[in-house]
């Protein structure tokens, strides 16, 4: 199916913030990654880097061997969900799938299938102002998929999700990613993370702490996610953002082809 995505010394700076640093990580395709750390550690600036909405300062970010920009088809190779506003209040989750899909002209069958794909399908009618947060995640995780995508980037879709709804979403990313799709998350559920993802990678201060499969990364000192991504992220809660911090060590940078 393609897909995969190489980040190469990306770098991004806002006045004294350097809010990414010369970040260097790869994620394959068929796995769920996971994208952590700590708040203002730079995921939601990498992942928009990636998908081509903010400009990087240096480095690059390919999805399937291309930046965003040069897609062939940048809306059927990527989805995203970056934030889960921007729905119109009055409109049915069904009609915003339908605009949408006529927007991108993808057949409006893809409708129903990502309706039910979600679980949404049984409040597709009902106007997205009366959505809980969950229902929402739901939707901008159907608007993701519409295209059928080869890569998925999701920034916190389990935030709002009741613990069913949780059980089901992990299903759902591990079914797309066995689909030989590349499935990228951010998260703070680390106990969720855990049990849902095959890789990680850690950032904090903009900067690489690990990358590689979650088992080499507790099993070694049986720890939980939880407790390595703390010793990972340790001098990130000490140091402000504002570009004085001292550089933190790169405790450990695994190749993810392991
Ligand atoms: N448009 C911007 N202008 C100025 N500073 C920014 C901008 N976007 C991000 N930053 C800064 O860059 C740093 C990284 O922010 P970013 O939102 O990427 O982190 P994050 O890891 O997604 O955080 P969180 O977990 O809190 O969402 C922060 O210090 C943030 O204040």
């Amino acid at each position: 199916m393609g897909g995969g995505i190489l980040v190469e010394g990306l770098t991004k700076r806002y006045q004294a913030v350097t809010a990414v640093d010369d970040l260097t990580f790869e994620v394959e395709a068929g796995k769920v990654t996971a994208f952590l750390g700590p708040n203002g550690a730079g995921k939601t600036t990498t992942l928009r880097m990636i998908l081509g909405l903010v400009r990087p300062d240096a480095g690059r970010a390919l999805i399937d061997g291309f930046p965003y920009a040069r897609l062939p088809h940048p809306r059927r190779a990527v989805g995203a969900v970056l934030e889960t506003g921007g729905f119109h209040p009055g409109r049915s989750g069904r009609d915003h799938l339908r605009v949408l899909a006529m927007a991108e002209r993808i057949p409006a069958t893809r409708v129903d299938d990502v309706l039910v794909r979600v679980g949404l399908a049984d409040a597709a009618d009902r106007r997205v102002k009366g959505y809980s947060l969950g229902m929402r995640q739901r939707l901008g995780l159907a608007s993701a998929l519409l295209g059928d995508p080869a890569v998925l980037i999701l920034d916190e879709p389990a935030n709002g999700l009741d613990p069913a709804g949780m059980a089901e979403l992990r299903e759902l990313l591990r079914d797309l990613a066995a689909e030989g799709r590349t499935v990228v998350m951010s998260s703070h559920v680390l106990s969720e993370v855990a049990q849902t993802v095959d890789h990680v990678v850690i950032a904090a201060e903009g900067r690489l702490r690990y990358a590689g499969r979650l088992a080499d990364l507790t099993a070694p000192q049986g720890e939980t996610l939880e407790a390595a991504f703390l010793r990972l992220t340790a001098s990130a809660a000490t140091t402000a953002h504002d570009g004085t911090a001292a550089d933190a060590p790169v405790a450990e940078v695994r190749s993810l082809h392991k």
